[in-house]
C-alpha cells in the first residue's frame, strides 16, 4: 500500500486578471479521505484541483503536504484524471502506460529498449489486470470504448503510484451502466493503495456514494451588480460516513444545501468561517 498523503489548505485564494475565482479556503484533509467535491459551474473547481497539482499557483495562501509546501512542479505523487479522456492515441495500451517510466528512465529521447523496456512492460502487467484491458494491452485508444479508455487514463494517473488522486470529472463522459463499473473500480483502487482522492463531480449520488467527506465549493458574498466580485470557498464539509448522514437520502441533504441559498444558515452541518 502507498502511504498517502495529509494534506492543509491555508487561506488560499486564486485570482485571474484581478478577479476572484476562490477566496480564503481553508482545509485540512487527513491520509486516506475520499473528498468529493461539488459545486455550480465556474466556481472553481477545477481550479483547485490544479493548484492541488501545481499546475496553477495560489495568489495568495498555501498548500502543505505533509507539513512542506507542495513542490511548485508537478510530482509523480500526484496523478489527475479528467472527463475527456487524456490518453495518447498513437500509442498503444501498453506504451500508453510505460511512458511514464519511459521519460523517467531515458529524459531525453523518453524511449526505452531491450532489457529496459521488457522490465517496464511487466511492472504494468499487475495493473493492466487491476483494471482489466490485459486482453487489450496491444489496442490503440481508437479501439477501445470509452469505459476502456477512461480507465486506461486511471491507470495512466496510477502508474507512478502516486499518493494524491486527483479526479476532474472523470465518468462525466460516460453511459450509466459504465459508470457504475467504474465506480466499483474506483473504490476498489483506494481501498487497495489507500490513496488520498480529491474528486469533483456534478452528480450529488456519485459524490454521496463514493466520498468520504463531501465539499461544497458556493461564493460566499454575492453582488447582483457585480457578480465577479467575489470568489467560492467551501461553504460546506460534510463527513459522509457519520451514521447521522448515512440514513439520510442524498437528494435530502442536496435540497439542503441548494436551499440554504445562503450558506452557514441552515443544516447540514456548515463549516464555520473566520
Ligand atoms: N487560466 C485561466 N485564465 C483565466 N480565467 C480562468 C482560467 N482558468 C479558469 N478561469 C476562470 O476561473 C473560473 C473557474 O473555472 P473552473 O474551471 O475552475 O470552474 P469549475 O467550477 O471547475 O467549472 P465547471 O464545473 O463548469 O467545470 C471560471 O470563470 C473560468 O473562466
Amino acid at each position: 500500500m502507498n502511504a498517502s498523503a495529509k494534506l492543509s489548505v491555508q487561506g488560499l485564494s486564486k485570482f485571474y486578471d484581478g478577479m476572484p475565482v476562490l477566496e480564503r479556503v481553508n482545509l485540512d484533509v487527513a491520509p486516506g479521505t475520499f473528498c468529493t467535491i461539488v459545486g455550480a459551474s465556474g466556481c472553481g473547481k477545477s481550479t483547485f484541483l490544479r493548484m492541488l497539482l501545481s499546475q496553477e499557483h495560489p495568489t495568495r495562501g498555501q498548500i502543505l503536504l505533509d507539513g512542506k509546501p507542495l513542490p511548485a512542479e508537478p510530482t509523480p505523487d500526484r496523478g489527475i484524471v479528467f472527463q475527456k479522456y487524456s490518453v495518447f492515441t498513437h500509442l498503444s495500451v501498453a506504451e500508453n502506460l510505460v511512458l511514464a517510466s519511459e521519460f523517467e528512465a531515458a529524459p531525453l529521447t523518453g524511449k526505452l529498449f531491450g532489457s529496459g523496456k521488457r522490465k517496464a512492460l511487466d511492472d504494468i502487467g499487475e495493473l493492466l489486470e487491476r483494471i482489466g484491458l490485459s486482453a487489450a494491452s496491444d489496442r490503440y485508444p481508437a479501439q477501445l470504448s470509452g469505459g476502456m479508455q477512461q480507465r486506461l487514463a486511471i491507470a495512466q494517473a496510477l502508474v507512478k503510484k502516486p499518493r494524491i488522486l486527483l479526479l476532474d470529472e472523470p465518468f462525466g463522459a460516460l453511459d450509466p451502466g459504465i459508470r457504475l463499473d467504474m465506480h466499483e473500480l474506483l473504490l476498489s483502487l483506494w481501498n487497495d493503495l489507500g490513496m488520498t482522492v480529491f474528486m469533483v463531480t456534478h452528480d450529488i449520488h456519485e459524490a454521496f456514494k463514493l466520498g468520504t467527506r463531501l465539499l461544497v465549493f458556493d461564493k460566499i458574498r454575492h453582488d447582483p451588480q457585480a457578480p465577479e466580485a467575489y470568489g467560492a470557498t467551501i461553504t460546506y464539509d460534510l463527513p459522509l460516513n457519520k451514521p447521522s448522514f448515512g440514513d439520510r437520502d442524498p437528494q435530502d441533504i442536496a435540497g439542503a444545501i441548494r436551499a440554504a441559498g445562503t450558506p452557514g444558515q441552515s443544516s447540514p452541518s456548515p463549516i464555520n468561517h473566520p
